[in-house]
């Protein structure tokens, strides 16, 4: 079997492992795309819970399949809660998943997002100008101070974050998705670019979000490259499909949950993605 083949088996095998076991992956997002992550994570067969508080947080990180950490909306009490989770679920060996967020803004997004590094999230999850924002935060490669990040949408391509990507993923030993138009998955060995998607996948917020949500579903399931592909390849086909469907993006994001929940194990597999070694 080649590698591409190897690669397909291997999603296959996470779809179908998550839709069995139903793993729990527990949130603790922004307030924003709450709803929509919790939907996405169901439709692909997955069970979610958002909390807040510190003790809760570590209760789902110990107990559950996998973690979502998103910095979108932040509030006082997160200072205790996400250095606490992560540390948890570094030390537990869980795999966990960072969206960071607009990082670059605020103080306390800046000192939670430098904080994580010890912690190596298993999968990092973000468009690429946060992905270039991180890896400069965290004094890696591909990384730059003066950061595009204006707010929570990118102002970089996918190819220019793949430097910043790798070393993240050679820096944690999991793996980083950088989303766009077409994304970016690598291990910091092995990059898979993925099509598809929607540009109405633009015109909703959270399209990212619960990207990384489902990516922690899978990574409940499958390794960290394999979750965070199998993620975007899900992701890209019901976009796609949903998209021939609808005239706007109210429809869309309803659209969307069903083309998420009706995929099959083997048209995610068969979702067109390319190979290329580091
Ligand atoms: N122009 C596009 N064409 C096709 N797919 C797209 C396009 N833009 C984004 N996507 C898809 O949308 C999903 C989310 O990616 P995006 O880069 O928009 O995340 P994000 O900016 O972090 O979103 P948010 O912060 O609103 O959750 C990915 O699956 C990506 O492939
Ligand atoms: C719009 C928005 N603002 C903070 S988080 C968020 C969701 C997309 O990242
Ligand atoms: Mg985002």
């Amino acid at each position: 079997m080649g590698i591409k083949q190897e690669i397909q088996s291997e999603i296959i095998q996470a779809v179908e492992t998550v839709k069995q076991i139903n793993p729990m992956a527990g949130s603790i997002t922004n307030s924003v795309t709450i709803n929509l992550v919790a939907n996405a994570q169901l439709a692909v067969g997955g069970s979610a819970a958002m909390v807040y508080l510190p003790d809760e947080a570590e209760f789902l990180a110990k107990t559950g399949g996998a973690t979502y950490v998103n910095v979108g909306t932040l509030l006082p009490i997160y200072e205790k809660t996400l250095p606490h989770v992560a540390k948890v679920l570094h030390e537990a060996g869980k795999p966990w998943v960072l969206d960071p967020v607009a990082v670059g803004i605020g103080s306390l997004r800046t000192q939670l997002l430098k904080q994580f590094k010890v912690f190596k999230p298993t999968i990092i999850r973000g468009n690429a100008s946060e992905i270039i924002a991180l890896a400069g935060l965290w004094e890696l490669d591909g990384g730059t101070d003066e950061s595009n990040v204006r707010g929570v949408d990118s102002t970089d391509s996918v190819h220019a974050a793949k430097k910043a990507a790798i070393a993240l993923a050679k820096w944690t030993g999991g793996a980083v998705a950088v989303s766009g138009e077409t994304d970016l998955i690598t291990d910091g060995s092995i990059i898979a670019i993925s099509y598809g998607g929607s540009y109405f996948m633009e015109k909703i917020t959270g399209a990212g979000c619960s990207l990384g949500g489902v990516a922690a579903v899978y990574a409940a399931a499958a390794n960290p490259f394999i979750a965070a592909l199998t993620a975007s390849a899900v992701y890209n086909l019901a976009g796609k499909r949903a998209e021939l469907k609808v005239d706007g993006p109210g429809s869309f994001q309803v659209q969307f949950l069903d083309e998420l929940y009706k995929a099959t194990a083997e048209e995610i597999a068969n979702n067109p993605f390319d190979l290329e070694e580091v």
